[in-house]
């Protein structure tokens, strides 16, 4: 057995917890493949991961291959509340974006490790531009499901009417889709949404969606059939999900937490089996004070156990600092735990969990229904109204607690209550839990060596190192016609002319 040099794919984040996860859940299943994987997002982000996981400087194995990690300043003072503002901050990450990864790409050429393709997740859609403007080839990685990139994409060229100012309650037909009521369209459509900025992000990958050569997609093919097949025939979707099971790599090994989990597995193992509910509203939801304690009070009421994540608000967002009920960690005793972050894989996995209220965002509800999890889904703005729409009535693994922010109603606690009895006991939790562990068990065969998910990684793997030889084919010809220094094409040019010199340098692995 001889050696190969690694291609060397560089994938850019947009820096939230739920795009950083899902984006390198798939640089470890890239890498897992014999890829070198190179992960990027904003320094003020690495900053928080470093502390909070055990990524360092050093290159770490995944399976065939290696992943690590490089970031980006974002060229403003590290207490900037800017950076709470996605109106101000998302152009600032274009503008430094644009200059600063070029020069990641022509560092890691001059260091041995030439790269061959970009991947990114929506919300950057610049990073596209980059790409093409080096000669290199790119893909998108989407961080949300299928149905929601479906009503984007219906949305963006004017297919068919969504609520508008006139129209607010039309609901939206879509090919292959259930029919969605006027509040399950992803809420950032809606022309009342508070957060545009979001609207105009995603947009803007919908204006480039021309440029990657492929769109991955943290989904499966079984979990959304036909619409995955009727999108393929329109845009060069991949799925590739879950991309939280790694059969080859352990998700353990290298994790992108912002911030330190909670110990909490000691305390669950020490409930029984499906005793305990687990709340939590992802990383970016904040309820308001009202509706927090109508949420206390139904998990007292309902008598269940509880673990519960509170996470403290960013400093600069604004958010008030929320409290739980006079009395109530004393009232609840042992019956409860609440913690500022969970390990939230560990815990949907844990046997004396028996239901996850979720705010519904994409990686939560893929986490659960591959962990075999129910819901009670309780969602609030973007694609969690439409994957509560999918939850319950699609996937058939949960009940509803509300229907989104929109609405402005408080879900009282004995609405609460009595969603937590009918997820946690009687012939309808049973049903739910049945149809969750049938998910579970098609997920696994997804991404299992042969299954869909896993076909695809391979296929797009396999499709990188084809362009790969294809970008050195170019400079090689290049070097031949003008004999040019290389190395100064690409101080000049950015990396289209790059690869050759080192492209046998100095990262090797044995295979
Ligand atoms: O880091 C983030 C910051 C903000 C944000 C920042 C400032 C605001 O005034 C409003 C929102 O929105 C976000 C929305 C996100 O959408 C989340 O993205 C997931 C993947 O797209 C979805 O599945 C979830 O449902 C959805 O909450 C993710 C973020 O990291 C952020
Ligand atoms: O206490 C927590 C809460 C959330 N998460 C993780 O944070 C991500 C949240 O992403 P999601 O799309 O569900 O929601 P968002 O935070 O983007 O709204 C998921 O991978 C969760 O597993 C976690 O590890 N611990």
């Amino acid at each position: 057995m001889g050696s190969e040099a690694l291609v060397h794919v560089l994938l850019v984040s947009f820096p939230g917890q739920g795009h950083v996860n899902p984006l390198l859940r798939l640089g470890k299943r890239l890498a897992s493949k014999g890829l070198l994987v190179t992960f990027t997002t904003p320094e003020s982000i690495g900053k928080a991961m470093r502390k909070a996981s055990n990524i360092g400087e050093e290159l770490s194995p995944v399976g065939d291959g290696f992943i690590r990690f490089e970031f980006f300043e974002d060229g403003w003072d590290e207490d900037e509340i800017r950076r709470q503002d996605l109106d101000q901050y998302l152009p600032q990450l274009e503008k430094v974006g644009k200059v600063l990864i070029p020069e990641m790409i022509r560092r890691n050429a001059e260091q041995g490790r030439p790269i061959s393709c970009l991947i990114n997740n929506p919300f950057i859609p610049w990073v596209s531009d980059v790409a093409d403007s080096l000669g290199l080839p790119s893909a998108m990685l989407w961080v949300q499901s299928c149905a929601c990139f479906t009503s984007y994409y219906y949305y963006y060229h004017g297919l068919v009417p969504f609520p508008s100012e006139t129209a607010m309650e039309i609901d939206v037909q879509l090919p292959c889709m259930p029919l969605l009521k006027h509040d399950e369209v992803p809420s950032f459509l809606y022309p009342t949404t508070p957060y545009p900025f979001l609207r105009r992000a995603i947009m803007g990958q919908y204006k480039n969606l021309d440029k990657p050569f492929c769109i991955l997609m943290d989904t499966f093919q079984e979990l959304e059939h036909e619409i995955i097949e009727y999108m393929s025939k329109i845009s060069p979707i991949k799925t590739v999900g879950p991309l939280f099971m790694n059969p080859k790599a352990p998700n353990a090994t290298v994790k992108g937490d912002f911030m330190k989990a909670d110990d909490c597995v000691g305390w669950l193992d020490s409930k029984p089996a499906s005793s305990i509910v687990y709340v939590s509203f992802g990383s970016v939801v904040y309820l308001k004070q009202d509706q927090w304690d109508e949420i206390a009070y139904g998990l007292l009421n309902s008598g269940v156990n509880f673990l519960w994540v509170m996470k403290p608000p960013h400093k600069d967002s604004g958010y008030e600092v929320l409290k739980m009920p006079e009395g109530f960690l004393e009232k609840a005793g042992d019956r409860g735990k609440v913690v500022q972050w969970s390990p939230q894989e560990q815990v949907l996995a844990h046997p004396s969990v028996a239901c996850f209220v979720t705010h519904c965002g994409w990686n939560s509800t893929m986490e659960a229904l591959t962990s075999g999890m129910p819901v009670v889904a309780f969602p609030q703005w973007g694609d969690q109204v439409t994957d509560a729409k999918y939850l319950v009535d699609v996937f058939k693994v949960g009940v509803r607690m509300c229907r989104g922010e929109a609405e402005n109603k408080l879900i009282t606690r004995d609405v609460v209550e009595q969603c937590l009895r009918e997820a946690t006991s009687g012939p309808k939790a049973e049903e739910m839990k049945q149809n969750a562990m049938k998910w579970s068990t098609a997920a696994e065969a997804a991404v299992a060596e042969g299954g869909s998910s896993d076909r695809n990684i391979q296929a797009f793997v396999d499709e990188v190192k084809r362009r790969s030889l294809e970008v050195l084919a170019a400079s090689g010809k290049s070097t031949a016609n003008g004999g040019a220094d290389l190395a100064n094409k690409v101080a000049a040019n950015g990396v289209a002319e790059l690869g050759e010199p080192k492209v046998n340098g100095e990262l090797k692995v044995v295979s």
